[in-house]
């Protein structure tokens, strides 16, 4: 009988010895396991971390590919020393919004300039100043040239403002405006005193006009009649062939130049 519940005790001792190895067993199997989901969890996190960085960074890369690409754009219809449109830009520029505004029946007025006895300056001060002059005149003139307007350095001293929606009076009325603001510029600070001075030529629409390049062709021939007339001063067009002498100029000059 002793023998028995010997046994029977022993049984159970075994029995509960195995039940806690098996415990055991699990619960290091539990543990690994919390520690594989967390391993997981951690790569999972890692991974969502490098892509989401990954991705902001690449954001980060187009974006400034943009800026980059639209810093050049502009760059590249700017004039380095003034700052305002160049020549190709502002012709193009012209060209969009004389079709809009002649399509809605509006006019349109092209005004050239050219500093007078520029190569003057040049050679008396230096290029130095001479590039202090072009970057003065086309500063103080850009804030007086109305939103819209389209104002551009088209050559070495030679500038354009064109003038969608207005006529030849108005286009008289700024350049007059602005030959009076060049008149005015003080020169001191560039080292030296002397006076800036510019011819305008302006032309307006006329019936004929399909394109900008006629309205630059008689600008062009009003600012030569403007140079003949001893310079500093505004020729319209429409008055330039009043005289018969400047007609036989003008169409001479028409002859020898083609202005695109
Ligand atoms: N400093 C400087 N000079 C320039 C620039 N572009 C052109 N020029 C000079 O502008 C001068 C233009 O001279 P001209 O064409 O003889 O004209 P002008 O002396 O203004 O005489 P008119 O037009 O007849 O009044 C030249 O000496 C060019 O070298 C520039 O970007 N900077």
């Amino acid at each position: 009988m002793k023998t028995l519940a010997y046994q029977a005790a022993q049984f159970n001792a075994n029995q509960q010895s195995r039940e806690i190895n098996l415990l055991n067993k699990e619960r290091e199997l539990y543990i690994a396991q919390q520690m594989v989901k967390e391993r997981e969890y951690t790569n999972m996190l890692m991974f969502v971390t490098i892509l989401v960085g990954g991705l902001f960074f690449l954001g980060i890369l187009l974006a400034v590919g943009q800026m980059q690409k639209r810093k050049f754009m502009r760059m590249a219809r700017m004039d380095a020393l003034t700052g305002i449109l160049n020549r190709g830009a502002g012709q193009e520029l012209g060209e969009d919004l004389f079709v809009q505004a002649t399509a809605r029946g509006g006019d349109f007025c092209v005004i050239l300039f050219d500093l007078d006895l520029f190569k003057r300056i040049n050679d008396s001060y230096g290029h130095g100043t001479g590039d202090w002059v072009l970057k003065k005149v086309a500063d103080f003139l850009k804030s007086h040239i109305r939103n819209g307007d389209v104002f551009a350095r088209i050559g070495g001293e030679e500038f354009a403002i064109l003038l969608p929606y207005a006529n030849e009076e108005k286009g008289m009325e700024v350049a007059e405006q602005c030959r009076a603001r060049i008149e005015a510029i003080e020169t001191q600070h560039s080292g030296h005193k002397f006076v800036i001075t510019a011819s305008f030529g302006v032309s307006g629409l006329m019936a004929d006009d399909l394109s900008l390049d006629p309205l630059f062709h008689r600008a062009d021939m009003a600012l030569y009649a403007a140079k003949s007339c001893g310079r500093n001063t505004v020729v319209r067009y429409s008055e330039v062939l009043k005289c018969d002498q400047q007609a036989t100029d003008l169409r001479r000059y028409a002859a020898s130049t083609s202005i695109s």
